[in-house]
């Protein structure tokens, strides 16, 4: 029997055992006698669609989102066709489950519900044997895409320790059920270099490393020993950085990001979707990106990256960069960020304004920041509840007809703002987008989508630009491609709508959104030389090609 990774031997129990080969009820009779599976399932014969909606009942069947986010893992480690075909077949009803924000609670809570073993668990007392280790992963082939966390910055949630393992999965199931990597080339990985969390090391259940986080340069010698293990056994790999802590994340990007095939998606891939629902806001509210002004809440690691890849944009459209770089205001819990400021990082300081810009405020608080720099957008990655206050909304909506308000922090829990909220202060003009998804707002009786501004659209997208234009770096341009194709996506979607333009595409079309966007990103690196050579229609059939369907193999 041919199937998912080419011919098998197993049979029987073995057969139904492993997730990968696994069709459960749909194995047919004459496969039944053949593969040693009779008496081993029910009698009925079901097609793969008759288990879709026999599953997405039984999901329907649990209350609590944590429930469903159980059942569908266990899916998951049980029929992997099945799973992925049930998550594509209701995307939108099930990325809320499978990702932000239950998969928040699935890491809080890991060490409490964990049934089976899925990626790698990587210590530090191992760090000489990763290269061996890395051979236990359940699949033996080529791997294209790698998530790796340590754990130490689990959404908004902080520090989780090993319970962070299942961001990684939750990401890479979106590889495949968006991106199309095929599920047996995806590689969920965690680094246990212990944890802070003195809930989780005073917890008897808890299933890491009982001792604090590595630090200095015992860390940076793990991550060296991880990298070096990736490059020798797996070279070629996309490597993705996931909620590492901002001291750790824009290091280990700018140390390896030249040397393989690598992103820190919380950076960058942030940045571009951003980027990309910035743009269409724009196009929206007729202010042009070089006249917005920018408040940004939060200065860690994903804020920096979205400001980073904004200031670029500018300079693409002629600003010179301190004329870019003064189009921000940089707000974290210490308020403005300023040059008088001590124990800025280097990345933080570009964005610091002239100590004596706040001379005759009344303090440098986000309330007042709004109030002085009168912005035209507000961008929240601070993890800070409630942060964008009615005050504070109020204030911006009096000086500025559209304002740009994306309460971006993960999971929902954390979110900067209620999206009803914003609409209710600002009478409607604000232009919204989120981290974790909130239901539709009701527009003139209609029920208007809100946009989600998650890296869930460039991630899954740069796995498939790779696995189809065969790129051996992540470039700037690339994810810059990424955020133009988003926007594109979004207008094309736009055009012809009833009521307000959507800031970014529809979720139930991200499977097709994302090869545009995988398109864009693979021209792009053809362009930067980081590819072989081919022409739009040709990588545009590769992307077509290389996007995994799920379906049973042919009897
Ligand atoms: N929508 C999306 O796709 C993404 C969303 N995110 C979300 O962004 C958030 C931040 O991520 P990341 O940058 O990595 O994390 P960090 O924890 O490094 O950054 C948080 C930043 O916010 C500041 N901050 C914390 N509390 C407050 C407060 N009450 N008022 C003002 N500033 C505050 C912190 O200041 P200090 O350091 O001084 O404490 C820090 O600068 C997370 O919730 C994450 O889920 C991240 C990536 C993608
Ligand atoms: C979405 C994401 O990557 C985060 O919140 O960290
Ligand atoms: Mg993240």
């Amino acid at each position: 029997m041919t199937h998912l990774t080419g011919q098998t031997t197993a049979r029987g129990a073995a057969l139904l055992a492993d997730p990968l080969l696994n069709k459960g009820t749909a194995f047919t009779r004459r496969e039944r006698a053949e593969l040693g599976l009779e008496g081993l399932l029910p009698p009925a014969v079901e097609t793969l669609d008759e288990q879709v909606t026999r599953a997405h009942r039984a999901f329907l069947g649990y209350d609590k989102p944590l429930n469903r986010h159980i059942y569908l893992r266990q899916l998951q480690d049980t029929n992997e066709v099945l799973f992925y075909r049930l998550v594509t077949a209701h995307l939108e009803e099930l990325l809320p489950i499978v990702y932000t924000p239950t998969v928040g609670e699935a890491c809080r809570r890991f060490s409490e519900i964990y049934r089976r073993p899925r990626g790698l668990f990587l210590a530090w007392e191992d760090r000489d044997r990763f290269h061996e280790i890395l051979h236990n992963r359940p699949h033996k082939g080529a791997v294209e895409v790698i998530v790796v966390t340590d754990g130490q910055r689990i959404l908004g949630l902080g520090d989780q320790g090993v319970g962070g393992m299942g961001i990684p999965i939750g990401k890479l199931s979106l590889y495949t059920a968006i991106g199309g990597i095929h599920p047996a080339r995806t590689l969920p990985i965690l680094l246990d270099v212990g944890t802070d969390n003195e809930e989780l090391l005073s917890d008897p259940r808890y299933l890491g490393r009982r001792e604090r986080r590595l630090t200095g340069a015992e860390y940076d010698e793990m991550i060296e020993a991880f990298v070096s293990a990736v490059e020798t056994e797996l070279p070629g790999t996309l490597l993705q950085w996931e909620d590492f802590a901002t001291a750790h994340a824009r290091p280990i990007l700018t140390r390896y990001r030249d040397r393989l095939l690598t992103f820190n998606d919380d950076i960058q891939g942030t940045a571009a979707v951003v980027l990309g629902a910035l743009s269409t806001a724009c196009r929206v509210s007729g202010t042009p990106l070089p006249e917005q002004r920018l408040v940004v809440l939060g200065a860690g690691s994903a804020a920096v990256g979205v400001a980073d890849m904004i200031r670029a944009a500018l300079v693409d459209e002629g600003l010179s960069d301190e004329a870019a770089r003064r189009r921000f205001w940089f707000v974290d819990v210490d308020g403005l960020l300023i040059g008088a400021r001590t124990g800025l990082s280097d990345e933080q300081r570009v964005y610091a304004r002239a100590d004596d810009e706040v001379a005759e405020w009344d303090g440098t608080g986000l309330a007042e920041v709004v109030r002085r720099v009168e912005p035209t957008a507000l961008i929240g990655l601070s993890t800070a509840s409630g942060a964008f206050t009615e005050e504070i909304v109020r204030q911006m909506a009096s000086t500025c007809e559209r304002p740009v308000v994306f309460p971006l922090s993960n999971p929902t829990s954390h979110s900067e703002a209620d999206p009803a909220d914003l609409a209710r202060w600002t009478g409607g003009r604000a232009l919204i987008a989120t981290g974790s998804p909130f239901p539709p707002l009701k527009v003139d009786g209609r029920e208007a989508p809100l946009a989600q501004a998650n890296n869930v659209y460039i991630f899954p997208a740069m796995g498939l630009a790779v696995a189809a234009g065969g790129a051996t770096r992540v470039t700037d341009r690339m994810l810059v491609a990424a955020a133009r194709a988003v926007a594109l996506r979004a207008a094309d979607e736009a055009a012809g709508l009833p009521g307000p333009p959507p800031l970014l595409p529809a979720i139930g079309g991200m499977r097709e959104a994302a090869r545009e966007i995988a398109l864009a990103a693979a021209l792009a690196a053809v362009e930067d030389g980081v590819a072989p050579r081919a022409t739009e229609a040709e990588l545009r059939a590769a992307v077509a090609t290389a996007q995994w369907t799920p379906d049973y193999p042919a009897p």
